[in-house]
C-alpha cells in the first residue's frame, strides 16, 4: 500500500493481500476516498477503459444535433453545459461541464434512447458498466468482511437483477472554455458536493487534473490522477481507479464512513479557460427500496455517529434520498 497526496492509499485487492479489507475500511473512516489497484483483481483491463473513453470523446466532440436528440429525462441522458449547479447555495454560474448520465442495462438493453456512438456500441458500454458493477461488489464485500456483518449484506441490496435503483454511469466532459468566456473567481466544473449513492468509481485521464476534496480541517487537497507516479516511468501503466464512499454508506454505518465532499476545479496551471479533461463516474445505487437504517455490526452500534435517516418517523429509502438531492441539483421539486 503507498500513500498518495491527499492521504489517499492505493489498495491492491487481490486474493494477496490479506488486509485488502482493513486497509479498505481505514481510508474510508479517515477521508472516504481510496484507490484501487487497476489490476486483474479489480476486472477493469485498460483497454476497456481506453475504449469506453473513445466513445465518451466521439460523443462529445461530435455535433451538438446529435447531443440534443437525448436530453436528461430521469436523470439519464445529456446533461448539457452549465444545466447542473452542484453546489446552488454557493455558485452564481452553473457547472462548467457537459455529462452524458447511463442508466442500468437489462439484458444488455438500454432502458433510455441512446445517441451515437453509444447506440451503434451498445455491447461495449453495457459490458463496461457491468465489469463496473462487479467491481463495486467486490469492494462492498470487503467492506462487509471488515465490518463482521454477512458478506453480501451490501452486495445482496445491489442486486440489479431483483429491481430498479438509481445505479448512474455517467461520462464527463469538462471543456476549455474560450478566453472570452473564461472563468471568473468563483466558477467552477463541479461544484462541491458528497455523491449520493453507496459507492463511486472514477477513472481519470493522465494530464487531466482538477479534483479536489474538502479535508477535515477545511482545507481543499487535490486528488492525483497517477498517485504512483508511475507514468514517467511507464506511461503505458494502467492507472489506479479511484474510489470514494456516498451519503448511503455514510448512513448504513451511523457516520463512521465518510462522504467526503469533493469539487472539480479549472486547473491553476492550466490557461485561464482550462484544458479539457474527460473523466468517467460509476455511481453505484442500491435498490430503489433498500431502507437506510445502519449495518447490524458491532462496530457500528458502538460508534456514535450519526445513523440511519429518518424523516417524521419514517425511514428513509435510497430512492427518497436520490430524488431529494437531483431536485436540489436540477432546481426543480423533489
Ligand atoms: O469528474 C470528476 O473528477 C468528478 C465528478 C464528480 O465528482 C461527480 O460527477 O460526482
Ligand atoms: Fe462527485
Amino acid at each position: 500500500m503507498s500513500k498518495a497526496s491527499a492521504d489517499i492509499p492505493v489498495i491492491d485487492i487481490s486474493p494477496s493481500n490479506s488486509e485488502a479489507a482493513k486497509q479498505i475500511l481505514a481510508a474510508a473512516e479517515n477521508n472516504g476516498f481510496l484507490f484501487i489497484e487497476n489490476n486483474a483483481a479489480a476486472g477493469m483491463p485498460p483497454a476497456k477503459v481506453d475504449e469506453m473513453f473513445d466513445l465518451s470523446k466521439k460523443f462529445f466532440q461530435g455535433p451538438v444535433e446529435n447531443k440534443k436528440e437525448c436530453p436528461t429525462q430521469n436523470n439519464r441522458g445529456w446533461v448539457s453545459m452549465q444545466q447542473e449547479t452542484l453546489d446552488p447555495g454557493n455558485q452564481k454560474r452553473g457547472d462548467f461541464k457537459e455529462a452524458f448520465n447511463l442508466g442500468e442495462f437489462a439484458n444488455n438493453k438500454p432502458n433510455q434512447p441512446l445517441p451515437k456512438p453509444f447506440s451503434n456500441n451498445v455491447n461495449t458500454v453495457a459490458d463496461f458498466s457491468k465489469s463496473c458493477h462487479a467491481l463495486c461488489n467486490r469492494i462492498l464485500e470487503l467492506f462487509a468482511e471488515a465490518l463482521d456483518i454477512p458478506s453480501d449484506w451490501f452486495s445482496s441490496r445491489h442486486d440489479q437483477s431483483n429491481g430498479a435503483s438509481g445505479t448512474i454511469m455517467r461520462l464527463l466532459y469538462y471543456p476549455s472554455v474560450s478566453d472570452n468566456l473564461a472563468p471568473e473567481e468563483d466558477d467552477i466544473r463541479a461544484g462541491a458536493h458528497s455523491d449520493y449513492g453507496t459507492l463511486t468509481l472514477l477513472f481519470q485521464l493522465p494530464s487531466q487534473p482538477g479534483l479536489e476534496i474538502l479535508t477535515p480541517s477545511g482545507t481543499w487537497s487535490s486528488v492525483p490522477v497517477d498517485p504512483k507516479n508511475t507514468l514517467p516511468i511507464d506511461p503505458s501503466a494502467p492507472l489506479p481507479i479511484l474510489v470514494n464512499i456516498g451519503d448511503l454508506m455514510s448512513y448504513w454505518t451511523n457516520g463512521l464512513l465518510k462522504s467526503t465532499v469533493h469539487r472539480v476545479i479549472f486547473p491553476k496551471e492550466a490557461r485561464k479557460g482550462g484544458e479539457d479533461r474527460y473523466s468517467m463516474a460509476y455511481f453505484c445505487h442500491p435498490l430503489d427500496e433498500a431502507e437506510l437504517v445502519a449495518v447490524p455490526s458491532k462496530r457500528i452500534e458502538q460508534y456514535k455517529g450519526q445513523g440511519g435517516v429518518e424523516k417524521g418517523g419514517k425511514v428513509l429509502t435510497a430512492k427518497d434520498h436520490l430524488l431529494e438531492r437531483l431536485a436540489a441539483t436540477y432546481g426543480t421539486k423533489a
